[in-house]
């Protein structure tokens, strides 16, 4: 079988010495499999953003093993195994929006040929081709989002990890956000591990939410949306936000959240493949 996106087992975080001492991530054990999109949730300070830090070897477990498609995070790192997109949108300002897609590409000694076009695939893909040579400063929230998206995709990476990347974006823009994130994600098979504050948003985009309590980080519970009656991420429509399924599955992340389980929910929430 191939190798999981992630897999994390055993993982504590604790940052600091003796009595100053952060736990920020305790007994941490949760699997991704290929092409699956996971979110993660929970109060802030509970570790969502450390963790996904130590999937990006960004950070370095206190204790554990983090893989990344089978191989050590520092390994899959420097095979550029995953793009990341974060919720600042963090373009260069001096840079078109073609030359801030190209970046990575550039860094990484491809073509110019072959930039080129995988450049034009992208800004088609995210739906920007008419502001190829607009600069950051021209463009909306959403679409500087889009284009960070987009940087992320230029590697055509297998894992996308994104922390809070529509966060900052108003309510209408993130819904049209998170769609064309289900229709990227349909296209290019990639596996996503997903920071968010909203339990909507984790439940409409994910294969499964994994619920975390605050200090020190755990896992109380994962959530499999599929398990609602509710298609696999790459497969949902715009439709999935009003069926019943949905509604289940939000009010299972929120009694997860606010620490009373359902029974069906506690039995589901050791469900971590
Ligand atoms: N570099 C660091 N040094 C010390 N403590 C840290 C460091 N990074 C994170 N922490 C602590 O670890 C805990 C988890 O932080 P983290 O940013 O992962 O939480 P989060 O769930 O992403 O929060 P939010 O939802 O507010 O973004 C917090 O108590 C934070 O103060």
């Amino acid at each position: 079988m191939a190798d999981p996106a992630i897999s994390v087992t055993g993982v504590d975080r604790i940052f600091g010495k003796s009595r100053k001492q952060v736990v920020a991530l305790k007994d941490v054990d949760l699997t991704v499999a290929a092409g699956e999109f996971v979110s993660l949730i929970g109060p802030s300070g509970c570790g969502k953003s450390t963790l996904l830090r130590l999937v990006a070897d960004l950070d370095t477990p206190t204790t554990g093993d983090i893989r990344v498609f089978g191989k050590v995070a520092r390994q899959a790192r420097l095979d550029q195994d995953y793009g990341i997109a974060f919720q600042q949108a963090g373009l260069l300002p001096w840079r078109t929006v073609a030359g801030n897609i190209e970046l990575p590409l550039k860094l990484h000694g491809a073509d110019a040929a072959v930039r080129k076009n995988r450049v034009a695939e992208l800004i088609e893909l995210v739906g920007l081709t008419d502001f190829a040579k607009s600069h950051p400063d021209q463009l909306s929230g959403g679409m500087q989002q889009r284009v960070a998206i987009a940087r992320a995709l230029a590697e055509s990476p297998k894992l996308l990890l994104m922390d809070e990347p529509f966060g900052a974006l108003d309510e209408i823009t993130r819904e049209r956000m998170q769609n064309e994130l289900v229709k990227i994600c349909a296209e290019t098979g990639a596996a996503v591990l997903f920071v968010t504050h909203s339990i909507p948003e984790a439940v409409f985009l994910s294969d499964r939410v994994v619920v975390m309590s605050p200090r020190p980080g755990r896992i109380t519970g994962i959530v499999d949306v599929r398990a609602d009656g509710l298609a696999g991420a790459h497969d949902r429509t715009e439709r999935a936000r009003d069926e019943e399924g949905f509604f289940h599955a939000v009010a299972e992340v929120r009694s997860l959240l606010h620490g009373t389980p359902e029974t069906a929910t506690a039995a589901r929430g050791v469900d971590n493949r």
